[in-house]
């Protein structure tokens, strides 16, 4: 059942918390879903997602004595996922994360079966969308967009184009998602 750990993939700016908290509010079955909480080396007063805000030596800390089931390196943070954070997996729940394209493979290598959800928008919405936002530097998000390209997305991802408005999004999402679930189903050994 790993391709229920579903990752939520695409640049800064696209959408991945937005629509991942338009799906969250609209998941037929919440008992059945865990969404994932971040820990990252970046202040909670930030804004955006509640993450569990550390300092560099917690974070690496926590990385070193292997606290984390997951962990990567952008934008100058650190972010980690806390092995409680996936252990809803085993009882055959939803489990959803924001996640990085940098770090897919090492998800893919542990999780074969995990589903990867590529969020996309024209590069001039990405621009617009980091601005409004206001969490980031003018500095930063000319790094952020510069992040953007030139991914080779694996040939399975779930494409989710996120221009319009974000309920569409998470509805085709969620149909997606939905069909995944039931071609598995049909594919498991009677
Ligand atoms: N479909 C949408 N329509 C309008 N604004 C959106 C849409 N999706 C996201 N946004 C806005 O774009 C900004 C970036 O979204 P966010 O979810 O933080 O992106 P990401 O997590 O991919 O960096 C936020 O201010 C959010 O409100
Ligand atoms: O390897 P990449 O796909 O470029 O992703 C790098 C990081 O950027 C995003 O984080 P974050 O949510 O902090 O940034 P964002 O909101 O600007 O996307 C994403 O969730 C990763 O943690």
């Amino acid at each position: 059942m790993s391709h229920r750990l579903v990752c939520i993939m695409g640049p800064s700016g696209v959408g991945k918390d937005s629509v991942l908290a338009a799906l969250r509010a609209q998941w037929p079955d919440a008992e059945r879903a865990h969404w994932v909480r971040r820990s990252i080396t970046r202040p909670a007063t930030a804004g955006g997602e509640a993450h569990e805000a550390l300092d560099r030596p917690s974070f690496d800390f926590l990385r070193d004595t292997g606290a984390f089931a997951l962990h990567w390196e952008a934008h100058g943070l650190g972010y980690g996922i806390r092995w409680a954070e996936l252990a809803p997996l085993t009882t055959g729940r939803w489990v959803f994360l924001n996640g990085s394209r940098a770090h897919w493979s090492a998800v893919r290598h542990r999780w074969p079966q995990a589903t990867l959800v590529h969020i996309t928008a024209p590069a001039e919405v990405l621009a617009q969308r980091l601005a409004a936002r206001g969490r980031e530097s003018a500095a930063e998000i000319a790094a952020r967009l510069a992040r953007a390209e030139a991914w080779p997305l694996p040939p399975d991802a779930v494409t989710v184009h996120n221009t319009g408005l974000l309920q569409d999004a998470a509805t085709n999402l969620q149909r997606a998602l939905q069909a995944l679930d039931a071609q598995a189903s049909t594919a498991l050994p009677a």
